[in-house]
């Protein structure tokens, strides 16, 4: 591994897992190397922002249930290919970390992924090269460029998958999404202006064209900022009661105190690159107190 300043600090977890523990002026997080995956962000004297499941799995090559998976290339399922991984390879894949620099309250960590003979064996075989930046302090700053370093051209979905810690569903508001169009996924209510009411099936909207919102996290008295760059979409998603019950990895009651606003191209906002060409998604996350 590359020489580490002494804010980040490796560490072996369950599962044979490898974490950066992150310990920034501005804040504190967790990466798992595997998927690029943030488990922890934790602003200077606040509390958690991102939730993880009591129950999640911690093994190489399975998904982590919280944080922020980083679905690539494909979002849900890839086409009629039903039995191709859920939200696509890179987030069971190990990354590797390409460089940690220092910058004000932050810390900055870029990692790195590439095709590899496991992953031109599946129903996407392209050559590609991602690179992630985490800018973890106060703020926490996404950025996520795709490369094709294939000779053909290639078409991808992406998305942060962020889980966000909240006090209460039930007494979370999003705002910043009134009057988009949106695509329903789930029986679950959403009315703008009223708090969210995932019901026994869930929430699960999609907004496109929409990349920005503030969750207003009542519980825990504080509006949650999320700003995305290149983004078409956000997709609001929590599972409800009872198909929480059916996800192995959820707790009974951890429905409760999550909500995913995840920054995507996904469906029509698919991305097409031709060989050498570069996109770039970003996202900014702030945290401020809600009287
Ligand atoms: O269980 P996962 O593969 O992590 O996916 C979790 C969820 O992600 C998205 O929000 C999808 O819209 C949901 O349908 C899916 O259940």
């Amino acid at each position: 591994m590359i020489e580490l300043p002494t804010s980040v600090r490796p560490i072996e977890r369950a599962g044979g897992l490898t974490f950066l523990k992150i310990d920034a002026p501005g804040g504190t997080g967790e990466l798992c190397l595997q998927g690029a995956h943030l488990t922890s962000w934790i602003p200077r004297d606040r509390s958690p922002v991102l939730w993880m499941s009591a129950r999640s799995r911690f093994a190489p090559g399975l998904p982590l249930r919280g944080g922020i998976p980083l679905c690539f290339p494909w979002f849900n399922f890839y086409a009629h290919h039903r039995d191709a991984p859920q939200h696509g390879f890179a987030r069971v894949l190990p990354w590797t970390l390409l460089r940690v620099r220092e910058r004000g309250d932050a810390v900055e960590l870029a990692l790195q992924l590439r095709d590899n003979p496991m992953t031109r064996a599946t129903v996407w075989p392209y050559r590609f090269e991602l690179t992630m930046t985490i800018t973890l302090g106060m703020e926490l700053q996404l950025a996520l460029e795709v490369t094709n370093r294939d000779a053909k051209k290639f078409t991808f979905e992406e998305a942060f998958h962020t889980y966000f810690a909240i006090g209460d569903v039930r007494r979370t508001q999003v705002t910043g999404l009134e009057g988009l169009d949106y695509l329903i996924d789930g029986q679950g209510f959403a009315a703008e202006g009223r708090p969210l009411d995932p019901g026994p099936f869930g929430i699960g909207r999609r907004y496109s064209p929409a990349n920005s919102g503030v969750i207003l996290d009542a519980g825990n008295r504080r509006a949650i900022s999320v700003n995305s760059e290149e983004s078409n979409g956000v997709v609001v998603w929590n599972p409800g009661p009872a198909t929480a019950k059916t996800i192995d990895d959820f707790s009974d009651d951890g429905w409760s105190t999550m909500l995913c606003f995840e920054t995507c191209n996904v469906g029509e906002a698919a991305v097409t690159l031709g060989p050498g060409e570069s996109h770039h998604m970003g996202a900014r996350f702030s945290v401020a107190p809600l009287d």
